[in-house]
């Protein structure tokens, strides 16, 4: 609801803080390509499935070193800036725990962690290769023989790795340490369609031509080790390139050229190794290379492995029994032989794994001076599948204790707050998974003890160890026996329930290399395969020949606990967005099962638990000082509103730290409904007044509009009325004087006739009287003389 539309950057500023809530923050921000989000101190990373290349330039390493937290953008850099502060400023060692499932981005996470710390802690190259370089190189050529395509990753890598990097009292690199945990063995001999095997096979079948024909090598496709799946090749991926890449790394890291053809020479062995067929000899139950075939791939791998052919084909086929009286060789059937084929080749290439970890750890080499460190753990997320066994087991078991670390953390953190705010707190109470650690690997009768009990009785079978399970944990609550199945067993995880198949936990836990084998090879003409094989101390063969590969792990993981907790921990949890590994898929609920997983959920629940939401007291006045208006006219300082705000609102439980209000779950959206009510009642005052201020403007407008529109047509009207009248007037005056000329004419004709009339008269009348004087006169004259 209040939640801007960019998503907020850090979790904790969301007003509501449920599943909801957090997912739709991280999708907003994914869409917009902004991958990191912070959870308080943890940063949420959502693999891109593409290249951002803005987010990693140099000039972001430039930005974010120095840069206050969470004054910037979320980014990894960031996380390894306040590490490599808090070591220089307070000393203390940092660790940085990167985590989620395959193909979550954790080891690309990593490299960039590393990069930055090489960028603040690297000295200006000098001649020869740096510390920071060699750490750096490290990576490619663990990855070509620790990593390889899975159906969740490409490149997923087959290990755990910390790697340790140490600091001088200047805050330079001064040395390294990488440690590696519980390498899939398995891979080497069996590979799922369309998955491959490691790396390092594919990239030696595409190297120049001369060493292909030296270690006699041919397509992947000729080799049982790489052929049992048809994938072969990484699209965008040029082995024969990455082979010359990984030679470069393994230069700088320090791994000299007469080891690097050692190393090589021995991955073509194993590749030559598991094409050594075997069928039935002659003897009942014994075993021979199978045909031509088979003996040229045996005479291989004993002229890579540099011993004699016989002695490597009587190690595959025979086994020594010793018994008190006498020393018996035994045969091995067909399949017998294809498992101990299959066990030498694991042994080897997880002891050359080991070397490589061993020798690049003594090239970088180690700083014994050095008070402070940061490590970096990249590990495997926790795993359920369909099918789990003891991989998944150890992987689980893993992520229990990183999340039992990782709750003590945070709620520690949590603690620390309410001190520091010197609040009044009680014991929050959070899901401590210490049982489930307890029945894995209590000692004695954890999981672990009793599986290595088993491991110790040569007729111990899976049923066996299934049902000694079942017996001592019949009550425990983490542990279920499902109802259908006689072998397999459920755990109850703190990231959910896990159905484990027994089938070859045994097989699996035994760390036992074959005398046979450990003989052959210890032998070796080769110095490099000898030291794979050490000879074994004296008492150790005779006291504790047993070994483990879940006490080896129990006890590494003890180790890394002790490191992690002499550390400041920071958290990067990385999520996989979809399971296609397409950018901008992103599955809601993919994602919500992998915050769950990743403890994000759990982290918010604890923080829940306590006074999830604070403000400081500025924020809180601005927010809710609209609830208590008399707060603020009053002129109190800023705690004394805050406390007068939460008297009004009656509000129980919550507390007043030194700078901020901590409010129960829930309490914020009670104070957000009561603002939100007092800015409704405000909202509707102003909509009334504002709407009958907009009708009064519109009928006073409509008004004067309308007089204005009456006067112009009165005008108009006027205009018209007073031109007609005009026109009437013109018309009479017209006829008027039209009449008068018309009289006057008339008048004139009548008057001129008249006096033409008159005249005529007056004429006739003068001449008569002319006439009648005339005769008068001529009458007189007449007269006269008469
Ligand atoms: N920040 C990133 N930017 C771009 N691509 C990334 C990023 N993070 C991861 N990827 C892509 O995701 C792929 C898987 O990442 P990565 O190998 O780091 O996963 P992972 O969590 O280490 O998996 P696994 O546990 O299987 O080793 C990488 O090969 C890369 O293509």
């Amino acid at each position: 609801m209040e939640a801007p539309a960019c998503g907020v950057d850090d979790m904790t500023k969301l007003s509501y803080l449920h599943e909801p809530g957090v997912l739709e923050n991280l999708r907003i921000r994914y869409e917009l390509n902004e991958i990191y989000t912070y959870t308080g101190n943890i940063l949420i990373a959502i693999n891109p499935f593409q290249k951002l290349p803005h987010l990693y330039h140099g000039h972001m390493m430039q930005q974010y070193k120095g840069a206050p937290f969470g004054e910037l953008s979320p980014h990894v850099f960031a996380v390894a800036d306040v590490a490599y502060r808090a070591m220089i400023n307070g000393g203390k060692s940092n660790s940085i725990l990167v985590s989620g499932e395959s193909g979550a981005g954790k080891t690309e996470t990593t490299k960039m962690l590393m990069q930055y710390l090489a960028f603040l802690g690297g000295r200006v190259a000098t001649e020869g290769r740096t510390v920071e370089q060699q750490v750096l190189e490290s990576n490619p050529v663990l990855e070509a023989f620790g990593n390889a395509k899975t159906v969740r990753n490409n490149n997923s890598s087959r290990f755990g790795k910390f790697v340790e990097i140490q600091f001088d009292k200047h805050g330079r690199i001064s040395g390294a340490a990488i440690r590696t945990y519980l390498l899939e063995r398995s891979r080497v001999c069996q590979v799922n369609d369309p998955e491959r095997n490691y790396h390092c096979f594919y990239l030696l079948c595409s190297a120049p031509q001369e060493e292909v024909e030296k270690y006699k090598l041919e397509h992947p496709k000729t080799f049982h080790y790489l052929n049992q799946s048809k994938c072969f090749d990484l699209v965008g991926v040029n082995d024969g390139k990455e082979y010359l890449a990984t030679r470069r790394a393994m230069d700088i890291v320090g791994i000299s050229e007469k080891d690097q053809e050692a190393i090589f020479r021995v991955v073509a062995a194993i590749l030559h190794l598991g094409n050594i067929d075997f069928t039935k000899g002659k003897e009942v139950d014994s075993s021979i290379p199978k045909d031509d075939k088979a003996k040229f791939h045996l005479k291989t791998t004993a002229d890579l492995l540099m011993c004699d052919a016989v002695a490597l084909e009587d190690a595959l086929c025979k086994r020594v029994m010793i018994t008190p009286e006498e020393v018996i060789k035994r045969s091995l059937d067909p399949q017998s032989a294809s498992i101990s084929r299959d066990g030498l080749a694991k042994t080897i290439y997880s002891r050359l794994f080991d070397w490589l970890v061993d020798k690049i750890n003594n090239s970088i080499g180690q700083d014994p001076n050095s008070k402070s460190l940061i490590g970096v753990l990249d590990i495997y997320g926790f795993e359920s599948f369909k099918a789990n066994s003891f991989e998944q087991f150890c992987i689980n078991f893993t992520n229990e204790k990183l999340q039992q670390h990782f709750n003590q953390h945070v709620f520690k953190m949590e603690q620390e707050e309410y001190t520091k705010e010197e609040i009044d707190w009680s014991y929050i109470e959070f899901v401590d998974n210490q049982d489930v650690l307890d029945l894995i690997e209590k000692k004695p009768g954890g999981i672990i003890a009793l599986l290595d009990e088993a491991c110790m009785f040569p007729k111990s079978t899976h049923e066996t160890f299934a049902n000694k399970l079942y017996q001592t944990f019949k009550i425990h609550k983490r542990f279920i026996k499902p109802k259908l199945s006689r072998t397999d067993f459920t755990i109850a995880h703190y990231a959910g329930e896990v159905l484990y198949q027994s089938d070859q936990f045994l097989d699996k836990n035994k760390d036992y290399v074959v005398p046979e084998h450990q003989d052959l090879l210890g032998t070796s003409k080769c110095p490099f395969v000898a030291g794979l094989f050490p000879p074994l101390p004296e008492e150790s063969s005779k006291s504790s020949k047993f070994s483990s590969i879940g006490s080896r792990f129990k006890l590494q993981l003890q180790q890394l606990m002790e490191t992690l907790n002499s550390t400041e921990p920071h958290y990067i949890r990385c999520v996989k967005p979809n399971n296609l590994l397409k950018p901008a898929v992103f599955e809601n609920v993919n994602i919500m099962q992998q915050l769950r997983c990743g403890g994000v959920l759990e982290a918010i629940r604890i923080s829940m638990a306590g006074y999830p939401t604070r403000r400081a007291f500025f924020e809180f006045i601005n927010r809710f000082g609209l609830l208590a208006p008399e707060a603020l006219e009053g002129n109190y300082d800023e705690k004394t509103a805050c406390k007068k705000i939460l008297q009004k609102m009656g509000l129980k439980g919550c507390q007043i730290g030194k700078t901020k209000v901590f409010l129960r779950a829930g309490q914020m959206a009670e104070l957000d409904a009561r603002r939100a009510e007092v800015l409704s009642i405000a909202a509707k005052t102003i909509q009334r007044r504002i709407r009958t201020h907009n009708a009064r403007k519109r009928f006073l407008a409509m008004q004067k509009a309308s007089m204005r529109m009456q006067s112009l047509w009165r005008r108009k009207l006027a205009f018209k009325l007073y031109a007609h009248l005009r026109k009437e007037a013109a018309a009479i005056k017209i006829q008027k004087n039209s009449r008068r000329h018309q009289a006057r004419t008339s008048y004139k004709k009548l008057r001129v006739a008249v006096l033409v009339l008159q005249t005529g008269l007056r004429v006739m009348a003068a001449r008569n009287e002319f006439r009648y004087k005339k005769q008068h006169k001529a009458a007189t004259i007449i007269q006269v003389f008469l």
